[in-house]
C-alpha cells in the first residue's frame, strides 16, 4: 500500500495549473485521484477526463473538475497504473478491466505518466495474463484465434457472471509463457475482427514511477533497443 501510494502521489507533483488530466484506473491511481482532490481543495487548477466509470465516481465526490471525453481535444498529462512494466517502459495493462478506454484516452495525451510499485517490474512481459478486450458476438471463435497465437485464454469471470467492461464487451485473460515481441503481438491480435482491444502499451508511456515499500519513489531508467 505504501509503495502504491508514493508513485501514486510523485506523479501527482508533475501536474500543473491549466491542465487537461487523464486519471486512469486502479487501487494505484487511486492514491493519485486522492491526491489531486486535495491538491485541487488547495487551489490547483485543472479539469480532468476518467477512464473509467469507477474513477470518474472518485473525481466527482473529491470534486475534481470533470469534462466529458467529447469536447477534449488533448490530454497534458495521463497517469494510469499498470499491470507489468518492463525494462523498455512496455506494459501490460487491464488487469481492473478499463484498458479500452485507458488506451484511448492514453493515445490522446501529451504524456502518459505511469504509476506502480516494484512488484510489477519484469524483465519480459507474460507473467500477468494479459486482458484481451472482445465483442460478445462469436467470442467463442476469438477464443479459439487467440489460442492460436500460443496462449490459453481466459474468460474472465465476476461473481460468477461473465465479466463485462465498461463498453458491454467481455474480456478475455491470455496466459502466454512470455511475450518475446510486444509490438508483433500487438499487431497480430489486432488482425482478429473480435477482438476490440488489448492490453499491450507498446512505446506509450513517457514516464515509469515506481514506488517502493519504504513510502520512497523513483522514475524507471528506460533501456532503449
Ligand atoms: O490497467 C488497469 C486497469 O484496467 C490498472 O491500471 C492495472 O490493472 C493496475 O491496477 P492496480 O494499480 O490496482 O494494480
Amino acid at each position: 500500500m505504501e509503495a502504491k501510494r508514493a508513485a501514486a502521489e510523485l506523479a501527482v507533483e508533475l501536474l500543473q495549473d491549466g491542465m487537461t488530466v487523464g486519471l486512469g484506473t486502479g487501487s494505484t491511481v487511486y492514491y493519485s485521484i486522492q491526491a489531486i482532490g486535495r491538491k485541487v481543495a488547495n487551489g490547483l487548477s485543472i479539469r480532468a477526463v476518467a477512464t473509467s466509470v469507477r474513477s470518474e465516481m472518485l473525481a466527482k465526490e473529491l470534486d475534481i473538475p470533470m469534462i466529458p471525453f467529447s469536447e477534449v481535444e488533448e490530454i497534458d498529462m495521463t497517469i494510469d497504473g499498470a499491470d507489468e512494466a518492463d525494462p523498455e517502459w512496455n506494459l501490460i495493462k487491464g488487469g481492473g478491466g478499463a484498458l479500452l478506454r485507458e488506451k484511448i484516452v492514453a493515445d490522446a495525451s501529451k504524456q502518459l505518466i505511469i504509476v506502480v510499485d516494484e512488484s510489477k517490474l519484469v524483465q519480459r512481459l507474460g507473467r500477468f495474463p494479459l486482458p484481451v478486450e472482445v465483442v460478445p458476438f462469436g467470442f467463442e471463435l476469438t477464443q479459439r484465434k487467440l489460442r492460436r497465437l500460443g496462449c490459453e485464454p481466459k474468460l474472465r469471470m465476476s461473481d460468477s457472471q461473465l465479466y463485462m467492461t465498461d463498453n458491454g464487451n467481455y474480456m478475455m485473460d491470455c496466459e502466454f509463457d512470455s511475450i518475446a515481441q510486444p509490438g508483433r503481438l500487438s499487431e497480430e491480435l489486432h488482425r482478429i475482427p473480435g477482438v476490440v482491444e488489448h492490453g499491450l502499451f507498446v512505446g506509450m508511456a513517457s514516464q515509469v514511477i515506481v514506488g517502493r515499500l519504504d513510502g520512497t519513489a523513483y522514475t524507471l531508467d528506460r533501456v532503449r533497443t
